[in-house]
């Protein structure tokens, strides 16, 4: 029986779960044959948490904690200047960008590393638009990440509203929304609160076939999720270097544009490092014929060495295994939770169907602020997602079914006895 299978039965009869005899393997035996065990070495984890945020900001490769240091001391201490040449500053996000593109199934040529994610969906978004003119429609999902949202009021606003709608709408509702007035369709692949995960291939058919371009934000996809953007025929796509590709904080964004697009497409942000010969100090702006079209100033080469460093724990990894275990801890962690009593006043928001799911499980609760601060005040490090999402993320490359049991047995005594109705955990965050 599956671990998806136990959950499922779980659900169906929870008396199975209250019962005596658990249906689960125990945590032990599930490290034991996971092909990913060997991983958790190439990070540095403080002993004591059980780390169930890193779908927000990933923790320290071995590897990026050395990068950071020979780039201090060897690189911009020894080397100075010159080592935009001695040590290929200059070349690094195209570098880190091909090195990203394998795990979106994106040929060479077609990935930079460049901006945030928020930057980058401005350029490609204003791209897109200016390869589909005379069309008015940007269609996106009402609870995408409120950035891609923000980022098409403020293109609208610079375009002039008149010019261009924006139609939000629920999940259920944007594919039948597709039609012949639509420019665009910028969607998140997996939802930051639900965990929902959408079909790709999919819903880049049904918008291709109404002329549409696509646009996908893989922040809480790239690393964790299966990707194949060259065979599902992706326009564009952003993502994240923070979260699954462990890249630290504020660590540089990508940008994949399809090579077909190459030729024709202008974006914006005009920058000298994205001109054909930025070393010929032009007054005239001729954008570079490939994929450095879209950098803009100069990168941010302390944060890029250090996620190409962290990358590099990507080398021997099948990205399909890495999924499978996200969705098998993911599995254990919701059925494992349904033999505890005092965890039954947690409701369930992400769909089962391993379809559906990205890396994440997210529950309801009226208190999941407090109880979020104080799982992290007892080491386990989760998210709290307003207004009342308790939000864990599964990431496979360091996690293992022991860290769950632990953390499930800290979050049960702290429900059974109430440890978050304490005042201290009460206390809001500026960021939560
Ligand atoms: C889906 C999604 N898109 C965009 C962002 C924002 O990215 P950035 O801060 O790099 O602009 C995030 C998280 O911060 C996110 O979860
Ligand atoms: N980018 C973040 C930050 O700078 C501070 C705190 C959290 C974040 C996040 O990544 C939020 C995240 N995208 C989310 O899914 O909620």
């Amino acid at each position: 029986m599956s671990l998806l299978d136990v959950l499922t039965q779980y659900r169906k009869d929870p008396s199975l779960a209250a019962g005596p005899a658990s249906l689960l393997p125990d945590a032990e035996t599930l490290d034991q044959s996971d092909p990913l065990r060997h991983k958790r070495d190439e990070f540095l984890l403080p002993a004591q948490s059980v780390y169930l945020d890193g779908n927000s900001l990933g923790p320290m490769p071995v590897a990026a904690r050395q990068r950071a240091q020979a780039v201090l001391d060897q690189q911009w201490g020894e080397d100075l200047i010159c080592s935009w040449n001695k040590h290929s500053w200059i070349d690094l996000p195209q570098t880190v960008g091909d090195k990203i593109a394998p795990l979106l199934g994106a040929a060479p040529g077609q990935v930079i590393c460049c901006d945030s994610v928020s930057i980058n969906l401005f350029k490609v978004l204003s791209a897109a638009l200016g390869l589909n003119p005379g069309r008015r429609k940007i269609v996106s999902q009402r609870d995408n990440f409120p950035t891609d949202l923000y980022v098409v009021q403020g293109l609208q606003q610079l375009l002039g509203d008149a010019q261009r709608e924006l139609e939000v709408l629920p999940e259920e509702e944007i594919e039948g929304a597709l039609d012949d007035q639509v420019a665009v369709l910028l969607l998140t692949q997996v939802n930051f609160r639900s965990g929902y995960a959408h079909d790709i291939a999919r819903l880049t058919r049904a918008a291709q076939a109404h002329g549409a371009l696509v646009i996908w934000d893989l922040a809480h996809s790239t690393g964790v999720m299966p990707l194949e953007l060259d065979q599902w025929n992706v326009d564009f796509a952003v993502g994240c270097g923070y979260k699954y590709l462990n890249g630290g904080p504020g660590a540089p964004a990508f940008v994949y544009a399809a090579l077909r697009h190459h030729a024709a497409l202008r974006q914006p942000v005009a920058g000298w490092m994205g001109h054909q010969s930025p070393f010929e100090f032009s007054p005239e702006y001729t954008p570079a014929g490939d994929i450095r079209q879209f950098l803009a100033g100069t990168p941010p080469i302390l944060s890029m060495s250090v996620l190409d460093a962290a990358l590099d724990v990507y080398r021997d990894v099948d990205i399909r295994q890495v999924k499978q275990k996200a969705l098998d801890l993911a599995d254990y962690f919701a059925a494992r939770m349904m033999e505890f009593p005092s965890l039954q006043s947690l409701e369930l928001a992400t769909p089962l169907a391993h379809i559906e799911r990205g890396a994440q499980l997210a529950y309801v609760h009226p208190q999941a602020f407090a109880i979020c601060q104080c799982l992290i005040a007892e080491g386990v490090i989760a998210d709290f997602r307003a207004p009342n999402i308790l939000r864990f993320g599964f990431s496979p490359l360091y996690l293992s079914f022991r860290d769950l049991d632990k953390a499930l047995e800290r979050f049960a005594v702290i429900m059974k006895e109430e440890l978050y109705a304490l005042p201290e955990f009460n206390v809001r965050k500026k960021v939560t």
